[in-house]
């Protein structure tokens, strides 16, 4: 993730987030599909914070995606601490208060998390983040939070055609490099205690790195940073899925669409909050698309791989990823930026 600054976003003042019916990207009739897409492409220029309905997304498959999540985090510490992200090949697992570093903060977000990453199972295929997932042992967590990831993974696809259209591009522009992304789906859980008395937030102000983000929060707490530097609340809609743009959408866009700044305020209920990352394959090239250059609007971004990039900025943030960086075990990838360098200021968190 990394901090945009208010004066970087083309965004509208908005008060609110629009809601986008999705469905219309599933017709058969390219006009539908456009039509669809062209609301999309508005509210992502606009605000690059959206809610989508019309997502096709079962709530039941839901509901027993967020039972099985309670239930992982009703555990021990020690039961959690047995499938510990450090014990991982592919940055999957339990994330520990206190093991993600952030830049800049004054004291860790108050949270922990489980992450699950994409289940890459063929060794020829593998990098730093992608291998095969570690999963507790915890009666039906593996094949309904895997369900999740699946259905919300393929409603990525669909944004990603919906998002292609917008930009007037071909519809498969971009899901032709989503064969086997580094794209995570976090797990996250912000207790509550009345009793500690404490200013920390939820999580700080940033920007995701991914193309997009699929999120659905359970309680309110999210803000967003309107075009005016205004923190606007994001309230629960509950047959909805908050979408936002994410930076390498905003390389890959020109700057057409541009990534917003949110957070998460000092939470007041305990809160869960599913957010997935959705990126391209490893190895693509993240830059501004030729269609979307031109003399009146030249190139505004360096390229970046995509997978290294993330690998880069995920090993400067995590306690076990540095140790082993210390150790010599990894290697930054060459050229690698540092946490406050990508694009705007500040960054770091997962
Ligand atoms: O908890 C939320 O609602 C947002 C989480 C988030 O912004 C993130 O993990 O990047
Ligand atoms: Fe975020």
């Amino acid at each position: 993730m990394s901090a945009a600054s208010p004066e970087t976003t083309a965004h509208i003042a908005f008060q609110s987030l629009p809601v986008i019916d999705v469905s219309g990207l599933r017709s058969g009739d390219a006009r539908q599909r456009q039509k669809s897409a062209d609301a999309l492409g508005k509210a992502a220029r606009d605000a690059g914070f959206l809610y989508v309905t019309g997502h096709g997304i079962s709530s039941e498959l839901i509901d027993r995606f967020r039972k099985r999540v309670r239930e992982y985090f009703q555990q021990s510490h020690d039961e959690k601490m047995r499938d510990y992200i450090g014990y991982s090949v592919n940055h999957s697992g339990y994330v520990p208060e206190g093991e993600e570093q952030f830049y800049g903060a004054k004291a860790p977000d108050r949270k922990e998390a489980y992450d699950v990453n994409f289940d890459m199972l063929e060794p020829e295929h593998a990098r730093p983040m992608l291998g095969p997932n570690q999963w507790p042992e915890l009666d039906g967590f593996k094949t309904d939070v895997k369900a999740y990831y699946d259905e919300v993974f393929q409603l990525g696809n669909l944004l990603f055609r919906g998002f292609a259209l917008a930009l007037e591009l071909p519809e498969d522009s971009f899901t032709r490099h989503v064969n086997r992304p580094p794209s995570q789906l976090r797990l996250i859980h912000y207790p509550y205690n009345p009793d500690v008395p404490t200013d920390r937030p939820g999580i700080g102000a940033h920007t995701d790195y991914e193309c997009f983000t699929i999120l659905k929060p359970t309680a309110p707490g999210l803000e967003v940073m309107n075009g005016a530097g205004e923190w606007i609340d994001v309230p629960v809609l509950e047959d909805a899925f908050v979408i936002n743009i994410g930076d390498m959408m905003e390389i890959l866009s020109n700057g057409l669409y541009v990534a917003t700044s949110h957070r998460v305020r000092k939470v007041a209920e305990e809160r869960y909050s599913f957010p997935m990352f959705c990126n391209l394959d490893y190895d693509v090239r993240i830059e501004p698309l030729p269609q979307l250059i031109s003399k009146e609007r030249p190139a505004r971004y360096e390229p970046q791989v995509c997978g290294e990039h993330l690998f880069a900025q995920t090993a400067q943030t995590f306690q076990y990823l540095k140790k082993r960086l210390e150790r010599g075990e990894l290697e930054l990838p060459k050229g690698s930026k540092g946490l406050s360098s990508f694009g705007r200021e500040a960054g770091g968190q997962r």
